[in-house]
């Protein structure tokens, strides 16, 4: 189930899951004869979203699913057989499509756990292999990397402002399309929300689905207390009844009157829920209320549009709300809608040799700059097993004895590594040659693993507001070297 999220959901192939430019960028190389040139690319973003200070890795189980259904089905080909250049004729000719008929994914891909905690600069992914395979996934991989990384993100946050609260997530309505519906409830849930109302979700996944009622249900009765009655008659012990269709704190009596009729019978109210007004004054009066008439077990639920910040603001108001029902803000990433994540080249054989050129992307910002080499994440850990700084550094070469961060847009930053510091090396093994050499970890152990690492942050990176800069340094020397291509690549322009 978890390990094959994609199948049946759309055309039995969804190799065309991708830009037309990874496709005639494949041909052209085809043509120059590159194709088989290795190639290394990272996948990474900049800046951590929502101006925090970590995001949480997920979406691997997705693009390792693509990955490993990487092959081109006979409508695939005859669609891009049927694609024209501007002067009518076709635009891929059918060599090149007998080649993409036969190509089997053979590229080493290297990742990031799902649910680690991640930071800017960080490869999620590493891909190596034939250049034209190793490109041509760009697309697909950033794609279903960036958004669960996004939600799952979103939702750590969510977690940490709602702390041992229960946490639903009701978002399908709002989300961005189904598909984004559906990959929205696996990364919430991976990021930390209890359950979903998303039915699919629940079935494909296996996450817990939960929920209440709609006020259409109250509105389809003659009364409050007639429309929680018949609810209650149909889950005697799973209500949670909708109390603020016309008076908020009426409705609470309504509610306490049918708890007691249910209780009569051997039954307990679960919930009510509040989706409208002042969720702080009106949650403590409506505990006021259940609590006075005896019903202190009877949880009380909010919604209405609530994020991390108005968690917070509603927890530091006082209110008495046991459980978060969070939609649109979580689903759609409302603050941030994107995560920026990108796929750049790192490394490529030279031709008729067996060393590597390392390449850069170079831009006016140092920030934007990518970081050339074959790169691993390592991430020294106090004795807690508390993250302390994380170093980039280039497989490639030789490590020197003396290890030295760099902040990589700051070069007068930077911290010596205490000898004997203890490590793990973020990147595993996921693919070797195109076989998957890892059985990914489950969504629930993936679930773990967020809540375990999200803790283990210093709280002054997992704050909202101006967090702490989590170290990420480049080792000394690949600093130095990519400082060097840099000034080799750039034009000296005359002043
Ligand atoms: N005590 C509070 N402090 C801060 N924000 C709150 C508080 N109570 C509710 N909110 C938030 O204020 C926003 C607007 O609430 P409001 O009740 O006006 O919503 P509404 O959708 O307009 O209500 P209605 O459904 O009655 O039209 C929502 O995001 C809600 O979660
Ligand atoms: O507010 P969200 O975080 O997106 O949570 C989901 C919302 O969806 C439902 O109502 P809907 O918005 O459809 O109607 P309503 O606003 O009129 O209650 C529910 O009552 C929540 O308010
Ligand atoms: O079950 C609920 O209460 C629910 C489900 C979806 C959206 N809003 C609320």
């Amino acid at each position: 189930m978890n390990s094959a999220p994609l199948s049946g959901l759309y055309a039995p192939s969804l190799s065309l899951l991708t830009d037309l430019y990874q496709v005639t960028m494949a041909y052209g190389y085809w043509q120059q004869g590159m194709q088989d040139r290795e190639a290394v690319f990272h996948l990474y973003f900049r800046r951590p979203p929502f101006e925090g200070g970590y995001a949480v890795c997920a979406g691997l189980a997705y693009a390792a699913d693509w990955l490993e259904n990487l092959r081109f089905s006979e409508d695939d080909l005859a669609y891009l057989g049927g694609l024209k250049s501007s002067k009518g004729a076709a635009m891929f000719p059918q060599e090149f499509l007998n080649y993409l008929r036969d190509l089997k994914f053979t590229c080493d891909v290297d990742a990031i756990a799902e649910g680690t905690v991640v930071f800017a600069n960080e490869p999620l992914i590493r891909v190596q292999g034939p250049l034209l395979q190793a490109q041509l996934v760009e697309t697909a991989l950033l794609t279903l990397v960036n958004f669960q990384t996004l939600v799952a993100t979103k939702a750590a946050r969510i977690r940490e402002a709602a702390g041992a609260d229960t946490v639903l997530e009701f978002g399908l309505r709002r989300a961005q399309g189904f598909d984004g519906g559906l990959s929205a409830s696996r990364a919430a849930y991976l990021g930390g929300v209890d359950a979903t109302s998303n039915v699919l979700a629940g079935q494909r996944f296996n996450i817990p689905v939960k929920g209440t009622h709609a006020h259409s249900w109250v509105m389809a009765f003659d009364d409050e207390v007639e429309a929680f009655t018949a609810y209650a008659k149909a889950f005697p012990d799973d209500s949670v009844f909708l109390v603020d269709t016309y008076d908020t704190l009426e409705g609470v009596r309504h509610a306490i009157k049918v708890a007691r009729q249910m209780r009569a019978n051997g039954h307990e109210l679960g919930g009510i829920r509040l989706d409208s007004g002042d969720l702080a004054y009106l949650s403590r009066e409506a505990r006021a209320l259940l609590n006075e008439a005896g019903f202190e077990n009877v949880r009380i639920v909010a919604s209405n549009d609530l994020e991390e910040n108005l968690i917070t603001s509603l927890k530091l108001q006082g209110a008495k709300i046991d459980t978060w029902g969070i939609g649109t803000q979580l689903v759609t990433a409302y603050d941030q809608p994107a995560l920026g994540g990108v796929y750049k080249m790192a490394a490529l054989r030279k031709p008729n040799d067996s060393g590597w050129d390392f390449t850069i992307k170079l831009s006016e910002q140092l920030a934007k700059t990518s970081i050339p080499g074959i790169l691993q994440v390592r991430r020294y850990e106090n004795e807690k097993g508390q993250p302390r700084a994380d170093m980039l550094y280039n497989i490639a070469e030789p490590l020197p004895d003396q290890l030295t961060l760099i902040d990589p847009s700051d070069y007068t930053r930077r911290r010596p590594v205490r000898a004997g510091a203890a490590f793990r090396e973020l990147l595993q093994p996921v693919f070797r040659r195109g076989q998957r050499v890892q059985e990914l970890p489950t969504l629930e152990e993936s679930r773990t693993r967020a809540q375990r690492e999200v803790q283990s942050l210093d709280p002054s990176i997992r704050r909202f507001l101006n967090p702490h800069v989590y170290p990420v340094g480049l080792e000394e020397t690949l600093n130095t070297f990519r400082t060097n291509l840099i000034l080799e690549k750039r034009p000296l322009r005359p002043a």
